[in-house]
């Protein structure tokens, strides 16, 4: 489980979070949805150690989160963000291995390990010989999520990962993806703009609005029963052509 208390980042005179205490559940998907500068991307970033709380404390399992956060604890996580991050200059395969080669596993180990999660990810092993400027957006994402997923972590957290993405490969992946979160049973914090995708992957959602968390709970709740105007014009903000 992951549990943050009390938590405030400010950026020069920019708070980014808020006095924010948030649990979440693990072997469960929670979505933070809200509008840009919200503090979605900083409250991932915070989980996972990159940046450091003004006041209060994340703690993951047994363990608080820090800058000194020793690196067993941030292996725990896997972290995938918009464009994929991969590296330019290594082929999939080298996106994908580099944390075990860090930590030393033999090669027939990551070997074994990358086939699987490519067998995971539904992604042709040609694929992982590509460097990433000859990949697809959607592979790129496939492959991001492989190297997230190779250290078989308890915690994903993903940040709009399908954001770049065309409506067809998005949707795709979006089925592929809470098939994965169901099969693997992992902690997973997703963050999206999208409703329907929160919606489709999300076994609850939080809405932040300034840094602060506008409601929490099951999508129908925040369909149904939106806590503020706010919320409520949240919700209607995301039209569909389909009413
Ligand atoms: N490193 C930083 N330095 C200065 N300001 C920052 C930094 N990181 C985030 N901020 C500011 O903190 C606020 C929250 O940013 P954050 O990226 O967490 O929002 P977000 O909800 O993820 O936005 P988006 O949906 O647009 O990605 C914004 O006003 C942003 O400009």
């Amino acid at each position: 489980m992951i549990q943050l208390d009390g938590i405030t980042k400010t950026f020069a005179d920019t708070t980014a979070v808020d006095n924010v205490t948030l649990e979440l559940r693990s072997g469960k998907t929670t979505v933070l949805i809200g509008p840009s500068g919200c503090g979605k991307s900083t409250l991932l970033r915070l989980i996972i150690g990159l940046v450091e709380a003004d006041a209060g404390t994340v703690t993951v399992g047994s363990h608080t989160v820090g800058p000194n956060t020793p690196p067993e604890i941030r292996h725990r996580m896997g972290y995938v963000i918009q464009d994929g991050g991969l590296f330019p200059h290594l082929t999939g395969r080298g996106n994908v291995a580099i944390l075990a080669r860090h930590l030393c596993w033999s090669a027939d180990r990551v070997e074994q390990r990358t086939e699987e999660l490519a067998d995971l990810v539904q992604l042709p092993l040609d694929r992982l010989d590509q460097y990433p400027n000859e990949l697809s957006g959607g592979q790129r994402q496939r492959i991001s999520l492989m190297r997230a997923l190779m250290l078989d972590p308890d915690v994903l957290l993903l940040d709009e990962p399908l954001g770049a993405l065309d409506p067809m490969i998005r949707a795709d992946l979006q089925t592929d993806l809470r098939d994965i979160f169901q099969t693997l049973d992992k902690t997973v914090v997703f963050v999206t703009h999208d409703l329907s995708e929160a919606a489709f992957v999300a076994d609850r959602v939080v809405l932040l609005r300034k840094g602060q968390i506008v409601q929490t709970g099951p999508m129908s709740d925040l369909l149904e029963s939106p806590a503020t105007d706010f919320a409520r014009d949240f919700v209607q903000a995301q039209r569909s052509i389909l009413v």
